[in-house]
């Protein structure tokens, strides 16, 4: 759980924040129209370079070597360089991975221990979505040598670290289902933060409409809408906005998030046929689902693009996110931020509160007000 800060920390860490929430906001999705519209934002967004919040230079094994007095060379690391293949990192597991070179070919390939140590700090050095320049082995393994610099990382946290789940990913398509398990806005708002925090463009889904009269959710839908995010409303079962889905996919780098049994894996099955995802069913008892898949990876789409199916999603932590910085997060609760008495307002109990006062006269919608006190009082531990 993320803890309160020391306040030079917060401070710090506020400064920082300062700048990427300007530039979420430049950033910001594409507005509300047609869902043609949507497609063809996402194509032209695509591949823009925005939001290189982890650019750092590509860290490798070979310049790592260089620091040593008796190293290579520059001609022998140019023509070593040479010999390198490039590929994606599709999943990693402990000190092998599996890498999908352009050439086609799947490598398990092992890390260069310099790598390896160079990372510690982030726990794994590879993780699934890595752009890398690997060493062949043999025609089946390889050595990875460089890892590429990072954009659009997806972390939560664990034992006050941070963890990187994947990297180089442009969207967050958030998953919800209408019904089976029941619809929970609060859930979806969490996910949108991350995406902010993140800085990934996020799209929400509602699967299984055909379990529900969809005029029920054109409230919930039109709040989201009034905010600028997207909202899809599927089923896998029946094939509804299938076709649609698949556009927005194609060619993008998109990470799947939602709850256990909401529908992900039967959602990717339908706009692929033939990946075989296990779909399980709905447990009756508790009606949570129960997270069939197991480990993060990339799935290449045929059209182009590729999904990472994300595990573990239930302990999904909003990293390094304090009290004060959530409300900056949302885009509702934003413009009002400033007009608060004190430059701490929490906008919970606090006298002359702009927050408070627009939620009174429903410039800001309540319900997200609840769930802005919710994600405080559950997921911040005030
Ligand atoms: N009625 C209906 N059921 C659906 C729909 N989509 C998926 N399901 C069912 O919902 C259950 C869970 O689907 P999954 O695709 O396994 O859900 P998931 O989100 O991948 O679950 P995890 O892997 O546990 O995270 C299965 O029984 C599916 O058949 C839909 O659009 N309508
Ligand atoms: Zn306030």
């Amino acid at each position: 759980m993320a803890k309160k800060k020391p306040s030079k920390q917060r401070a710090d860490f506020r400064k920082k924040h300062q700048g990427r929430v300007r530039k979420a906001d430049l950033t910001r999705q594409f507005k509300s129209g047609d869902q043609d519209d949507l497609a063809d934002a996402i194509q032209s967004e695509r591949v823009s370079g925005k939001g290189d919040l982890t650019r750092r230079r590509t860290v490798t094994g070979t310049e790592a070597a260089n620091e040593k007095p008796d190293s290579d060379t520059g001609d022998d690391v140019k023509s070593k360089d040479c010999e390198l293949l490039s590929g994606r990192v599709i999943s990693a597991h402990g000190l092998k991975s599996r890498v999908l070179g352009d050439d086609k070919t799947m490598y398990e390939c092992a890390i260069r221990q310099v790598l390896k140590s160079l990372n510690i700090q982030q726990r794994g050095a590879v993780v699934a979505g890595d752009r890398v320049r690997f060493r062949a082995e043999s025609p089946t393994d390889g050595m990875i040598e460089q890892i590429e610099p990072r954009r659009g990382i997806i972390s939560r946290t664990s034992r006050g670290q941070q963890h990187i789940l994947v990297a180089n990913v442009d969207y967050l398509l958030i998953v919800a289902s209408a019904a089976q398990p029941s619809l929970k806005p609060v859930l979806i708002d969490r996910f949108l933060l991350t995406a902010e925090q993140c800085e990934l463009r996020p799209i929400i889904l509602i699967n299984k409409i055909d379990l529900v009269d969809p005029i029920a959710l054109q409230p919930l839908i039109g709040a989201y809408a009034s905010m600028g995010y997207r909202v899809l409303l599927t089923s896998a079962s029946q094939g509804t906005n299938i076709d649609f889905l698949r556009g927005i996919l194609r060619g993008n780098q998109t990470a799947v998030a939602g709850q256990s049994g909401v529908g992900k894996s039967s959602l990717l099955n339908a706009i692929q046929p033939g990946l075989g995802l296990a779909v399980r069913e709905v447990s009756r008892d508790n009606d949570k689902g129960r997270h069939t898949t197991t480990a993060s990876k990339l799935i290449p789409l045929d059209d182009g693009g590729a999904v990472f199916d994300t595990p573990g999603i239930r302990q999904f932590q909003l990293w390094d996110i304090t009290a004060e910085e959530v409300a900056g997060l949302m885009p509702d609760l934003r413009p009002y931020v400033s007009g608060c008495r004190y430059p701490n307002c929490l906008h919970l109990s606090e006298d002359e509160c702009a927050v408070k006062n627009a939620v009174a006269d429903s410039r800001i919608d309540a319900r997200r007000y609840d769930a802005y006190c919710h994600l405080l009082e559950n997921d911040l531990m005030l």
